[in-house]
């Protein structure tokens, strides 16, 4: 099954557009993973088993594992989550972008090395540096478009023939970067109007959403200005105010908890 047929899938049957981030952070696990010494896979695979009904993908952070040595915990990870969620799709949120022939080694890294469903992918080095990912035509290709951070309008919102570079963006990779309909589209949920807007500009394209919870996003707001005329068409990605939704022995729980109130939160407004 493609990326996209698994995500629609799990869209009907879960009834969830949540996307659950795994982004560890030792600093913040409970005090039960101290001596720990495979805390970051352990961590993540009780966050993912506790929130996977909930979820309508995972998107581990490649960062927060490499910068720990822990790329071995990641593709254990991604292993397990595969294993023990199969319907649900695992986005690799890596954010890569190079020239063709390097691109090449981070698609082969994050679909065959990490064994990911999609892959996050910085369009900013222009079609060639995206195709080895769009290519993979049963994969999902994510491509940023309106980043959810305070600086998202440095560059993005540069006005280039009367409008700015992020609907560019949007607009050449629903007509023609999407030839096998395996993309989808980054867009923040601190930023409803753009949402809105790339919406009108793309039709169906789904969105990755991430801003909702520690960035402040406003979920109804996401949800009436981005939704796709079906009531999906959204992966809206929180992380850490899942994750650490309790710093305590009922992590798993509380994470649980978070995830089907955005669950709920989200299907009022669909
Ligand atoms: O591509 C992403 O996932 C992403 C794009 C974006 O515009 N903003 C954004 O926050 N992200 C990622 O989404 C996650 C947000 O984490 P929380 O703010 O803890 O929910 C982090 O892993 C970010 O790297």
């Amino acid at each position: 099954m493609s990326f996209m047929q698994a995500l629609r899938a799990r869209w009907s049957h879960a009834d969830s557009l949540v996307c659950v981030g795994l982004d560890p952070e030792p600093a913040k696990f409970p005090a039960k993973f101290a001596n720990d010494a495979d805390a970051v896979f352990a961590f993540c695979r009780d966050i993912a088993d506790a929130t996977a009904q909930y979820a309508c993908a995972f998107k581990p952070q490649i960062a927060h594992f490499a910068a720990l040595g822990a790329e071995g915990a990641l593709q254990r990870l991604i292993a397990h989550l595969h294993d023990a969620h199969p319907g649900v799709p695992v986005i690799l949120d890596s954010k890569r972008g190079d020239i063709g022939s390097t691109a090449q080694h981070y698609a082969s890294e994050a679909f065959d090395r990490y064994a990911a469903d999609a892959v996050t992918v910085n369009p900013y080095l222009g079609r060639d540096s995206a195709q080895p990912f769009l290519d993979r035509a049963d994969r999902g290709v994510v491509i940023l478009c309106r980043t959810s951070n305070p600086g998202a309008g440095d560059l993005q919102d540069l006005s280039i023939d009367g409008r700015p570079l992020y609907q560019h963006v949007a607009a050449k990779v629903a007509q023609e970067w999407n030839t096998n309909g395996n993309c989808s589209l980054v867009v923040g949920a601190t930023w409803p109007a753009q949402l809105k807007e790339v919406r009108a500009i793309v039709g169906e394209v789904p969105f990755l959403v991430p801003g909702v919870g520690a960035q402040g996003g406003d979920v109804e707001a996401v949800v009436t200005n981005a939704k796709t005329a079906d009531g999906t068409g959204l992966m809206v990605s929180s992380s850490r105010a899942i994750l650490y939704a309790s710093g305590g022995d009922d992590y798993a729980e509380a994470a649980a908890n978070a995830a089907r109130e955005l669950r709920d939160q989200i299907n009022r407004y669909r």
